[in-house]
């Protein structure tokens, strides 16, 4: 897809793909370009060029069959403060031509869904602010789509608010809907993605899982050790799956390319070799690194 605003690219050329199933996160930072591709694949926004495929039926902003499919959540709120969350769900089940039935049974799946059943009598404007953008999700999900669009659900929420909306967006992701999910944490795109594009300047500059983007960069898991002694260093030099190990006095540091798969193995090296391991501490590197080596800027700026 590609957006221009005047002589403004703000997408550029943005490809990528969702499975059923699958949670999707754009990471990026302010400006680079994730509401304008999420508004485009939510049918808000014409585009300039591309295409949008839902399950492979072509997709735009005139597409009633494209939009029944999509549950977009956009940053900003759109509830009724003097109705109680029960009543905003009746009304935009409506909106979503529920019958009265079907309407019933899903606002109250879907208050479960955002872990607001208890409060559910409440006026919106009693709410907190991660309950208002909780509600905001649930309106969303009322007509069941296959596809969730999330725009930055937990920019400037509560922890707890900000916990539960992880949780049930990882729910739905297991009950087989597809999830595309902007963020500028990286530590939520970590968490919940299963793939990770990250886009600064309206560009997708590298697509994966995170150890996937990770070794991108070439980045590699640290083990490091306090340990009574320095003498397992020449049989860990002849593991394979060590990189680089550099050591002094009580300590010892290895790299590996997976240290998850790894540590065991080096433990029990150091171990058998008459060391005593008092610490151990793995550090992976994240998606921050990656990002500074690809964008040379930090996610924040
Ligand atoms: N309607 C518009 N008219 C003009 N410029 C726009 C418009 N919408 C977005 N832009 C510009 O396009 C670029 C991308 O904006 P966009 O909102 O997509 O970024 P973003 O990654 O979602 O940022 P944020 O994290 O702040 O939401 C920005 O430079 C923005 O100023």
């Amino acid at each position: 897809m590609r957006k221009t605003f005047g002589d403004l690219v703000a997408v550029d050329d943005v490809s990528f793909t969702i499975e059923a199933g699958e949670t999707y996160g754009l990471l990026g930072p302010n400006g680079a370009g994730k509401t304008t591709t999420i508004s485009m694949i939510a049918g808000i926004l014409e585009r300039d060029g591309g295409d949008v495929l839902i399950s492979g039926r072509p997709h735009g902003t005139t597409s009633t069959w494209g939009k029944k499919r999509i549950g977009y959540v956009p940053q900003d709120l759109a509830l009724y403060p003097d109705l109680s969350a029960r009543e905003n769900l009746r009304f935009f089940a409506r909106l979503y031509a529920l019958n009265r039935t079907e309407a019933r049974t899903r606002i109250e799946e879907v208050l479960e869904i955002v872990g607001l059943t208890d409060r559910a009598k409440d006026p919106v404007k009693e709410y907190s602010g991660g309950m208002k953008r909780r509600l905001n999700i649930g309106v969303g999900l009322l007509h069941h789509p296959p596809l969730l669009i999330l725009d930055e659900p937990t920019a400037g929420v509560d922890p707890q608010s900000r916990n539960a909306i992880l949780e049930s967006v990882a729910a739905l992701a297991g009950e087989g809907v597809a999830v595309l999910y902007t963020t500028h944490y990286m530590e939520e795109a970590e968490r919940l993605c299963d793939r990770i594009g990250i886009i600064d300047l309206g560009l997708i500059r590298a697509e994966g899982t995170r150890r996937e983007l990770v070794a991108l960069v070439g980045e590699l898991d640290r083990i490091s050790l306090t340990t009574d002694g320095t003498q397992a260093v020449p049989e860990l030099e002849r593991l394979p799956e060590v990189r680089k190990i550099s050591s002094g006095e009580g300590h010892i540091e290895v790299m590996v390319e997976d240290a998850r798969k790894t540590l065991t193995r080096i433990l029990a090296t150091v171990t058998e070799a008459g060391v005593v391991v008092r610490t151990v501490e793995v550090h992976e590197p994240n998606l921050e690194s990656v990002f500074l080596h690809l964008t040379g800027k930090a996610l924040r700026d």
